[in-house]
């Protein structure tokens, strides 16, 4: 269990983190959203001890998280991928980071092959590799110590489609046996497959902090689309009850406020013909860019 609780962080004039709390659970996979400058890094960095909080407290189990306690065991962490050594191979570079932390050199074989990076790859100086190797092997270092709590800052960055399917799959499979799974971005279609708890922050402060499904509800209200050569006279028994209709075309109408159930039963009553009824749910994206339209820092024209 993740818990921030009133977090702050403050570099001069700058509130990067402002009073944020929240909790992450075990067994999910928690998106951890917002958009460029929000302040995950920061929160992470906080979680992982690398950065003082102005205020508040950022724990891992119920403690503060302190580097060399329990380590590599207990939380696994990808911050920066570009952040190893380039000289050394990722099986070096990973047998460096098992013996410091006492874990057997078997094990680093283990997430090699969990990484996909075997045979020549794990060979290669880490410098030659491309930004989704280097994924690849950050979220390698990340399961060494095989931890109950995962934290991973934009770990899609740089990924093939196959490895952002792969990391997917990876993803849920370390949720369903119980671990914790933190994972930032800034672009909800990442998580939108991937994630099924969202954190949502904007400008330091918490946004949102639900279920996918239950995040997803707060955008746009679902529109329902109706076709009928009755178009005219529909419209005006949809809004006698209290419908919000916009004529689309000669046929169509756009309805909100009403369910597209109640919309065919209201038809049938009236004897009308309904050649179509289609509810177009609110979309994660509409969503979250509505939601953090406020705490974009270089908002472009049409975003507002
Ligand atoms: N060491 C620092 N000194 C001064 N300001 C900082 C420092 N680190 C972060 N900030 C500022 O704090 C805010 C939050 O930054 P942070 O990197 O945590 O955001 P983020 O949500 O991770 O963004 P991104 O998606 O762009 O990585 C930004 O305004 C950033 O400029």
């Amino acid at each position: 269990m993740i818990e921030v609780d009133e977090l702050t962080k403050r570099y001069g004039p700058t509130t990067a983190v402002r009073e944020l709390s929240f909790t992450v659970r075990p067994g999910h996979v928690t998106g951890f959203l917002g958009p460029n400058g929000a302040g995950k890094t920061t929160t992470l960095r906080m979680l992982l001890g690398l950065v003082a909080p102005t205020g508040g407290s950022a724990t891992i189990s119920g403690h503060t998280f302190r580097r060399h306690a329990r380590g590599l065991r207990h939380v696994g962490a990808l911050l920066d991928a570009n952040d190893v050594h380039g000289g050394r191979t990722a099986r070096a570079h990973l047998r460096t980071l098992a013996r410091s932390n006492r874990i057997p050199a078997s094990r680093v074989e283990e997430v090699l092959a969990e990484v996909g990076l075997t045979g020549a790859a794990a060979r290669r100086r880490v410098g030659g590799y491309s930004l989704g190797m280097k994924q690849r092997l950050g979220i390698a270092t990340a399961l060494l110590g095989d931890p109950s709590v995962l934290l991973f800052d934009e770990p899609l960055n740089g990924l093939d489609p196959e490895g952002v399917l792969w990391v997917r799959d990876l993803f849920r499979r370390l949720a369903a046996e119980g671990r914790t799974v933190f994972v930032s971005s800034h672009l909800m279609s990442e998580m939108e497959n991937t994630a099924d708890q969202l954190v949502v922050i904007g400008k330091g402060e918490l946004i949102a902090a639900e279920s996918l499904t239950d995040f997803a509800a707060r955008g746009t209200a679902p529109t329902v689309t109706v076709r009928t050569p009755d178009a005219g006279a529909l419209a005006t028994v949809l809004a006698s009850k209290g419908a919000v209709v916009a004529p689309y075309d000669e046929e169509t109408l756009k309805v909100t406020g009403v369910s597209a159930g109640r919309i065919g039963e209201l038809a049938h009553e009236h004897g009308f013909l309904l050649r179509e009824l289609a509810t177009e749910h609110a979309s994660l994206e509409a969503a979250f860019m509505e939601l953090t339209a406020d705490s974009v820092e270089y908002p472009t024209g049409d975003s507002r």
